[in-house]
């Protein structure tokens, strides 16, 4: 039954509509690939804290939207799947009513015709029957803003103390947790500092939610996700190589032959294309981890620092605060992160438990890509350095990271917070205390009228 029809249809749906769950929808279009999210919570707790949970996530088959500059038609067709996926799980009667956003990060941040990509993809999504919102290109600091608001409602930190808190391990002494987030082409860190004010006016975001003040960091690296860190790593390998390189960050026996010029198609590598006297680089591997990690450190550029404190490049900084959550398919990130040094090296007595760790991962992740698993070395080795010489997570601060994943049944991508921003749904002030559900309070009202008219 639709809700559009005559009036008394109309009021009945507007009644019994209070009783339904309601949906969201958001697509994460980031630069390695898409996934379509869908949202549902009690349509009168909407303003309550921890009650919107993810019901679905749909994985785009193919490049991230980013990947389709040379045929855009194609980044719109690719979502078609995953849009007759959400078509699925929301009740029919809900479709119109049910909002939709898409939200590209750091691949289309990347891209000079991000315009023309995000025309194809609105296309599509119009022609849903959900109620289309907007295709976007994030900034690097909403993308960290609600990455952290994500994390923070999930775990149950807006609530005010003594409300129900599971996972209380993730509570910092301020009440909230940090959030890291590791992408393909950008990464983001954004946590409450204890020290004020914070430095840099665009690294500082200010929030009042549910009735109390935050005052949070937050940085976002463009070009420091690990595909993109991995061009700048080999780009500046390279301007010492005569075009063959032997790469300790990557497993002995692995070869790759690549164009330069692909290399240089976008803009986190800037310069040098044109000084290089050859046209392909020769990459063979030669894994060594504490190479691996001497080669990658090369990135980070801590030579200046305009404040207090920074992580590298010139970027503010101020103490690590509180716990951290790790917002990324925790399953192999931290399988990553943990097997780095034995995946890399190549020493004859660590051979053998090279290609136990490589072994081991195929056998606990029998679907890893070949890409994923030849990456291996590298992609542990960046995390850790990232964290580690980036950031400063030292020994007894690694303790305070947690490799999050999901949180109940919600990822912790920055796509929740996102929505609950776009729909309203994070108060600035704490909702006043109920008696009644608006659904009961409603019930009732209905109840008694009718009882009147008898
Ligand atoms: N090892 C491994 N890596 C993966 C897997 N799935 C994705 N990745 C890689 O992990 C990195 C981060 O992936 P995402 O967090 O999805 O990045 P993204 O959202 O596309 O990129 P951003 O736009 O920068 O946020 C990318 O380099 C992916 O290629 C996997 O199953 N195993
Ligand atoms: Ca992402």
């Amino acid at each position: 039954m639709g809700c559009t029809r005559g009036l008394l249809t109309r009021c009945l749906c507007g009644i019994t509509g209070l009783f339904y769950p309601q949906y969201g929808i958001v697509l994460d279009a980031g630069s390695s690939h898409t996934n379509l999210y869908v949202y549902e919570w009690p349509a009168e707790k909407e303003n309550d804290t921890g009650v919107v949970h993810q019901v679905e996530v749909c994985k785009v088959e193919g490049l991230g939207i980013s990947g389709y500059s040379q045929d855009t038609e194609k980044a719109g067709l690719s979502l078609q799947r995953c849009m007759k996926r959400a078509q699925e799980v929301v009740p029919e009667h809900q479709h119109r009513e049910t909002p939709v956003y898409l939200g590209a990060t750091a691949g289309m941040r990347l891209l000079s015709i991000a315009d023309r990509v995000l025309s194809a993809v609105e296309k599509t999504l119009r022609s849903s029957p959900f109620n289309f919102q907007g295709a976007r290109v994030i900034s690097g600091q909403e993308e960290g803003a609600y990455g952290w608001i994500t994390i923070n409602y999930l775990l149950g930190n807006f609530k005010q103390p003594g409300w129900l808190n599971f996972l209380p391990h993730l509570r910092s002494s301020r009440g909230t947790s940090g959030a890291l987030d590791l992408g393909g082409a950008s990464t983001q860190i954004t946590f409450v500092p204890d020290q004020e004010p914070i430095e840099s006016q665009e690294n500082s975001l200010h929030f009042r939610l549910y009735g109390k003040n935050y005052k949070v960091y937050t940085h976002s690296f463009l070009c420091y996700g690990k595909d993109q860190a991995l061009r700048l790593k080999l780009a500046s390998d390279l301007q010492a190589s005569n075009g063959s390189l032997l790469d300790p960050c990557f497993h002995p026996g692995y070869l790759r032959i690549m164009n330069i010029s692909d290399l240089y198609t976008n803009p986190c590598i800037a310069n040098g294309e044109q000084q290089l006297p050859f046209t392909q680089l020769h990459l063979q591997g030669n894994g060594d981890y504490q190479r691996c990690r001497m080669t990658i450190q090369k990135i980070f550029n801590t030579s200046h620092c305009p404040y207090s404190s920074c992580s590298f490049n010139g970027i503010f900084l101020p103490p690590l605060q509180g716990e951290f959550g790790v917002s990324l398919d925790a399953r192999y990130t931290w399988r990553e992160v943990s097997g780095a040094s034995q995946a890399c090296d190549n020493h004859v007595e660590q051979q053998a438990s090279k290609v136990f760790v490589l072994l081991q991962v195929k056998a606990e992740f029998p679907k890893i890509k070949e890409k994923y698993l030849s990456e291996y070395c590298f992609s542990g080795t960046y995390i850790l350095s990232l964290l580690e010489n980036g950031y400063g997570f030292t020994m007894e601060k690694w303790q305070s990271i947690q490799f999050l994943g999901k949180i109940g049944s919600s990822d912790a991508g920055w796509t929740l917070g996102y929505m609950l921003n776009l729909t309203n749904m994070i108060p600035a002030e704490k909702p006043p205390t109920r008696p009644l559900s608006h659904a009961s309070y409603y019930f009732l009202l209905v109840l008694s009228s009718s009882s009147l008219s008898l």
